[in-house]
């Protein structure tokens, strides 16, 4: 019988590419790991094992991202053929939980926004349900959604009658679309509402005059004694399907406040999406979609989630602060999906409510229609039991002894609780699909000020190392749990705050060697130098191809590398700080909200593409030092070139101090250009130069050795020969043929051990050995030639060393002509 497919999987054909390159980039890593190896081995010292640790790290992270580029799909749905599988009477029921936590730093009216624009889903209105969980318990949330729940009446048919896009009342209004005759009346509605909101959250308090006489018991909760960490449970049901309805008669969708589980209690719908508070939705038609999956009659039974990206309304023209998180959002998520599983990401993903219940193989029957617990769809929401039960299960002692938060629903312990959920569900055997419809399911809000971000990653960085030493380390516990592939895409982003240890080594390093006149990379005309611009070029090249391909384009791509670096000298080490405080019971870390509030100078000087500081952070600290160092680096390096020369040996160090100060112009921007109220505190500015002066002036002769550079006539020159890149080329393919043969005598002998076999190896082995020894005396020929006419430059005449000249004669007795040599030598 022809079943309607309601969504494809194609392999993207990138994947080779992605390969080859991954594989010559592993060949170069090595060469440039025995290069440390051997210098180690030779003159070991500091500066090469900074470098050796400084490139191990890199390459860890390097090759754990290279893991999702092995296996990216594309994925499309057809919504128009879901008719062909289920009548829209027969969706499932879906129930959207949105999260806000302070109503200063998430104002209420757009929490209202979010939710109105969810309520207005394209979806049957009697199996939707929208609940608000509050978790700063806040009178100010009770009183915004009541008034919400009064303009839905009239907001809901609106967007339904003209099919309107934007369904959230702010948006829509901002886009100034007076094109129906109930348009000014409704917006009036909408500015009435957003007044009172604003008012009450003004006054941080909702007067009584402003309460109706329905709801002055729920807010007689809010005593003397109620603060958000202790108070009474409270849920009220603003709007029930069953008997609120919209002015065209059409029901209205429940709207609920408060605590996740009360869902299961209430409605308990098979679908669940979770959403942050400031993520509103920007297609109505995105649960259609969601449906594409969990209905298509080849559904996986153990599809646990589908997962839409995050996208963001308000992201500057260059993306400053690469808050789109283009490669991690659009690139590495759809290597994810090929392997099994994207990650969750905390809003945005509609969840088959029984995966919260336990593995696939203990909760049973995977339809989703089956996918409920309770079972209480058929009562009235605010009838008494199951009131009494949502308050037992609201409660913060329910989850005391059970498996809540441990292996049911979200895991806590972590400050990244979306990607740990995502990642658990997904060693239980759950799998997971990447959904990304062409106008973008739902926008949400980036922040605009610099240290917001930086805050913002180092709360999620601390989360990611508390993974990496917990018991479900990506690695450890991933391998045995789910496809190793997916397992390192995971392991990449745990990983990433060690990224820390390189950026601060080659932040500092390499320019202090510089300050020292002392060359710790290959000079130019060195093969070796080559290895390093392949790997440099190579790997920027690559990330502004995938930069690129996921809708970026240069000066984001350029940006966001930046941010890159920018990170690296202070969310990442603090995060790793914080961390390790934390382990050893010396500090607590707590979820800081991060600000929504919106500051018109803040945005108008965002917008114009400048970076945000103000405040005086000690993240800002350890930016400006690294850029001030970077900074006087440089210029003394150009200085001591132009007068001792030394070009050659100092290059890669001149690039790499010349790259941080581009990349830092922002900050010296932000220290001496900028008077606006953004600029970096003055502060911060003057310990910066202080820290940084003191660290230039006082490591001279500590770690470097000094080498001067001064140019000395060169009376040899030894020239690498051409041929030698042939040669290296011609053995890189034979060693790979080798190991490709070894392979195969390898296989045999595991699967048919034989005699002939395991000679035919020995044979082999032999060879390959005297091979590869000679191939060594090809890897690099040089051609040298002698200047004698410079010598008067280095040496008068009289200063010439004296010259003995020994003359053999055949002798019969051997041993006599090698004694008079040795004499001679003596
Ligand atoms: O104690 C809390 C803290 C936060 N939130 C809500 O969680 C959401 C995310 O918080 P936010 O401060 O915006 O964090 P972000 O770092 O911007 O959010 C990203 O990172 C979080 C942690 O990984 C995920 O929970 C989010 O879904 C993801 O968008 C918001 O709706 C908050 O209201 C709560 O409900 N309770």
């Amino acid at each position: 019988m022809f079943e309607p497919s309601l969504n494809t999987l194609t392999p993207s054909p990138i994947r080779w590419f992605n390969r080859l390159y991954a594989l010559i980039s592993v060949i170069g890593i090595f060469t440039l790991f025995y290069r440390h190896f051997r210098n180690l081995l030779y003159s070991p010292s500091v500066t090469i094992f900074s470098q050796l640790v400084a490139d191990v790290v890199l390459a860890l992270v390097w090759a754990t991202w290279q893991a999702g580029q092995m296996y990216p799909v594309h994925r499309r749905v057809f919504p128009e053929k879901l008719a062909l599988v289920v009548k829209e009477g027969g969706f499932p029921g879906l129930d959207v939980v949105v999260c806000t936590a302070d109503p200063f730093k998430e104002p209420p009216v757009r929490v209202v926004n979010t939710v109105l624009s969810l309520m207005a889903f394209d979806y049957p209105t009697e199996k939707l349900s929208v609940y608000v969980s509050d978790d700063g318990g806040s009178q100010l949330t009770l009183f915004a959604f009541m008034e919400a729940a009064k303009f839905a009446r009239f907001w809901l048919p609106y967007c339904r009658k003209y099919d309107i896009l934007d369904r959230s009342p702010e948006v829509y209004f901002g886009n100034d679309p007076f094109l129906f005759p109930e348009s000014y009346e409704i917006k009036e509605m909408y500015e009435t509402m957003k007044a009172k909101i604003e008012e009450a959250v003004e006054k941080r308090r909702v007067s009584h005059d402003q309460i109706t006489h329905r709801w002055i018991k729920a807010f007689s909760k809010w005593t003397s004694t109620f603060t958000p960490q202790n108070h009474p449970t409270v849920i009220e049901v603003l709007l029930e399907r069953n008997e609120d309805k919209d002015i065209t008669e059409h029901p209205l969708p429940n709207l609920i406040l408060f605590h996740i589980r009360v869902s299961a209690a209430m409605t308990d719908s098979p679908i669940f999406l979770t959403q942050d508070c400031d993520m509103y939705s920007n297609n109505p038609k995105t649960p259609l979609y969601t449906l594409c999956h969990f209905l298509d009659p080849k559904v996986d039974p153990n599809l646990a989630f589908v997962q839409f990206p995050q996208s963001f309304h308000d992201i500057n023209k260059v993306d400053t602060y690469g808050g789109q998180h283009l490669l991690e959002i659009r690139t590495n998520i759809w290597g994810m999906d090929g392997v099994g599983g994207t990650m969750f990401m905390g809003t945005g993903g509609f969840f088959k409510r029984q995966a919260f219940l336990g593995t696939p193989s203990s909760v049973g029957p995977s339809d989703i229609s089956e996918a409920k617990t309770h079972r209480v769809e058929k009562k009235s929401i605010k009838s008494d039991d199951i009131l009494a039960l949502a308050h037992h299960v609201a409660g913060c002692r329910y989850e005391e002894n059970t498996k809540w938060g441990l292996e049911m629903g979200f895991r806590y312990g972590t400050l990244i609780e979306d990607l740990y959920t995502g990642f658990i569900l997904q060693s239980q055997g759950w799998t997971s699909v990447f959904c990304d419809p062409e106008r973008a399911a739902f926008l949400g809000s980036s922040p605009m000020s610099l240290s917001d971000i930086l805050l913002q990653s180092k709360r999620w960085f601390v989360g990611f190392l508390e993974m990496v030493f917990s018991k479900h380390n990506p690695i450890t516990y991933g391998f045995k749990h789910m496809d190793p592939i997916l397992a390192l895409i995971y392991a990449h982003y745990d990983l990433r705050p060690l990224l820390a240890i390189s950026i601060v080594i080659y932040s500092f390093l390499p320019q202090l060697a510089l300050l020292n006149s002392c060359s710790i990379f290959p000079k130019v005309s060195d093969p070796w130098f080559g290895l390093y611009a392949f790997l440099f070029l190579g790997s920027y090249a690559k990330n502004l191809v995938e930069y690129t391909m996921a809708g970026g384009g240069l000066v984001k791509w350029w940006n966001n590398q930046r941010m890159w670096l920018v990170l690296g000298v202070s969310s990442y080490p603090f995060a790793v700080i914080d961390w390790v405080l934390k382990s050893v019971g010396l500090s607590t870390i707590e979820f800081n909200v991060t600000s929504k509030v919106l500051d018109d100078e803040i945005t108008k000087r965002y917008d114009a593409g400048l970076f945000e500081f103000g405040v005086e952070s000690p993240l800002f600290l350890t930016i400006s030092i690294a850029a001030i160092v970077n900074l006087f680096a440089f210029l003394t390096g150009v200085v001591v070139v132009f007068k001792n020369g030394g070009f050659e040996e100092l290059f890669g160090q001149l690039f790499v101090a010349g790259f941080g100060v581009v990349n830092s112009w922002p900050i010296y921007e932000a220290m001496v250009l900028r008077s606006d109220k953004g600029k970096m505190p003055v502060m911060i500015t003057v310990k910066a130069i202080g820290v940084a002066l003191g660290l230039c002036l006082t490591q001279k002769g500590t770690i470097f050795q000094h080498k001067p550079t001064m140019v000395e006539p060169s009376l040899t020159t030894r020239t690498p020969l051409p041929i030698r890149w042939f040669n290296r080329v011609y053995a890189l393919v034979i060693a790979i043929g080798i190991f490709a043969l070894f392979y195969r005598h390898f296989r045999n002998l595991l699967y048919s051990p034989s005699v002939t076999i395991f000679s035919l190896l020995v044979a082999d082995v032999v060879l390959a050995l005297v091979w590869a020894m000679w191939q060594a005396s090809q890897v690099n020929p040089v051609h040298r030639r002698v200047f004698p006419e410079k010598l008067p430059l280095v040496v008068k005449e009289g200063g010439f060393p004296g010259l003995d000249v020994v003359v053999c004669t055949a002798d019969p007795f051997k041993e006599r002509r090698l004694r008079w040599l040795t004499v001679c030598c003596l």
